[in-house]
């Protein structure tokens, strides 16, 4: 089982957001998490990360997540926030060579290969034009590709995506969705992507878990389920 979640209740003083939240993702797999604004799409992932208190469990290949301490060291487990905020100056490629931060001990400066490897991942996104540039100038779908590159560098087991084709155009969308899907088949990754852009799914293989519902289920994407939970989430919120 690579994903258990047994039970899980979460949020933030006596408001729980998630409740008995249960499912596993026996295999890799991508999972689309949907659902209204203040759904608690993020909360998840903070509970995922031991940033907030939860009841249940979080298991990972059969272990409790709260018994392992690096998970993002370890490359078991890595994140990408909704915002990622730079307020210095840095080049594009000097960013992304930094996703192999577990390769390194903390003295030890990154090597021709390593930045090899950093030009590489940029070219496979479309981005080789931009890695000299200054990170901070570039627009927010471009900032948002260069953290993705960065992530495709951690090579984590468990990918946890919060909206990340938030600032794209159609064509970047289309692409990131795609490529997502390859890191699960090919590289046999789990990727739970917090979206809004369900019709993306369409051509995707995988599961949604619609935060907003009274119980939460993996679905398994498919035209029908797309549209079911489209047109659930397009009726509004549910009464607690
Ligand atoms: N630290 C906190 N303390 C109190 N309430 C919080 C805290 N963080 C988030 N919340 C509240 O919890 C609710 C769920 O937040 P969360 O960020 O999980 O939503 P979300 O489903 O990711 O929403 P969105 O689609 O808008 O990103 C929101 O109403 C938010 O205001």
């Amino acid at each position: 089982m690579i994903v258990e979640v047994k039970n899980l209740v979460a949020g933030y003083g006596h408001r729980p957001l998630i409740r008995n939240l249960s499912f596993s993702v026996p295999t890799p797999a991508f999972v689309a998490i949907v659902g209204h604004n203040g759904a608690g799409k993020t909360t998840l992932f903070k509970a995922f990360q031991h940033k907030i208190d939860y009841t249940g469990e979080i298991l990972v290949q059969q272990q409790d997540l709260r018994s392992i301490r690096h998970a993002a060291s370890s490359g078991l487990l890595s994140y990408l926030p909704q915002k990622n905020i730079v307020s210095f100056s840095i080049k594009v490629i000097d960013l992304v060579v930094m996703g192999l931060f577990r390769k390194k001990s903390f003295f030890d400066n990154y090597n021709s290969e390593d930045y090899a490897r950093a030009a590489a991942t940029l070219a496979q996104l479309e981005m080789a034009h931009l890695q000299e540039q200054d990170f901070t100038t570039l627009s927010g779908g471009e900032q948002q590709m260069v953290w993705l590159a960065q992530l495709m560098l951690q090579d984590a087991t468990i990918i946890l995506l919060d909206e990340p084709t938030q600032q794209l155009d159609v064509y970047y969308k289309k692409r990131v969705f795609n490529l997502l899907q390859q890191w699960v088949q090919v590289q046999s990754k789990t990727v739970f992507c917090i979206t809004h852009d369900l019709h993306n799914l369409l051509s995707l293989q995988g599961f949604l878990l619609n935060l907003s519902k009274p119980n939460p289920v993996l679905e398994p994407i498919s035209p029908e389920t797309v549209q079911q939970n489209q047109d659930f989430l397009e009726a509004g919120r549910p009464r607690l």
